[in-house]
């Protein structure tokens, strides 16, 4: 099911976690659930998620709730998560590589294809079987493989420029891990993924709770 009118970035971000709680519900067995007993276990209102799903033509029935494998579903559908995408990694470092080793998101369908890095001493590299290549032959790979993403985790100095070469090569969606803003043609979706943004909420609520102590 498409979402027929645009649906706000916050009911977006929500989607995700209804995903991993469902997920989790599924694999216990659960077959059904009300939305008082998930905004229970996930700590929002029921009416915050009657009013998220409701986004998507609801999903529940009166009554009855959720049915959970039937939410799952239609959640990953709307996530985009029956499809399968190519993945990149730029920048074979210390997060490239670490990414590079989680097994994880091949399970949610995002394959990890290939590693690219400038430094001679780590092109040939095997990383979870993924051998690291040359940037320079990027643009033939992108072409040769169908990949449709490129996490980005190189210096903030290079990305720029790696962005725009990855786009001209035909790459649709870039994962920025490099803290700066890019400029990329309508048409490319950028999604920013900054740890230091987080850490920076938890400090605020941390140093927040403490003043009212
Ligand atoms: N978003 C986050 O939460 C987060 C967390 C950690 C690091 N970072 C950022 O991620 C980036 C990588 O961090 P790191 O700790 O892995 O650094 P790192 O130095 O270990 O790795 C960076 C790699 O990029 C390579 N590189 C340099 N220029 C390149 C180019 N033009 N094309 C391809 N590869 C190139 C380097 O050779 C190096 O191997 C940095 O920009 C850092 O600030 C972001």
């Amino acid at each position: 099911m498409l979402p027929e009118k645009k649906i706000s970035t916050a009911v977006i971000k929500r989607l995700p976690r209804y995903y991993r709680y469902l997920g989790d519900l599924l694999e216990n067995d659960v077959v059904r659930i009300s939305s008082k007993e998930l905004s229970e276990r996930m700590k929002v209102t029921a009416s915050q998620i009657r009013q998220d799903l409701n986004n998507f033509g609801g999903f529940g029935q009166q009554g009855y709730g959720y049915n959970v494998e039937y939410l799952y579903k239609e959640i990953g559908k709307i996530l985009g998560l029956e499809n399968k995408y190519n993945i990149i990694i730029v920048g074979a470092g210390n997060l490239g590589q670490a990414l590079a080793n989680y097994t994880d998101f091949e399970k949610r369908g995002f394959i990890v294809k290939g590693l690219f890095d400038v430094n001679p001493r780590l092109i040939g590299v095997v990383v979870r079987g993924i051998e690291i290549k040359d940037v320079d032959e990027i643009d033939a790979f992108v072409k040769e493989n169908d990949i449709h993403m490129a996490a980005l985790t190189l210096p903030k100095q290079k990305a720029p420029k790696v962005a725009n070469d990855l786009v001209k090569a035909g790459v649709k969606g870039i994962w920025n891990f490099a803290p700066i803003d890019l400029n990329l043609p309508k048409g490319v979706v950028v999604e920013n993924v900054h740890l230091l943004d987080s850490l920076m909420t938890l400090s605020y609520t941390i140093s927040q709770e403490e003043k009212d102590q």
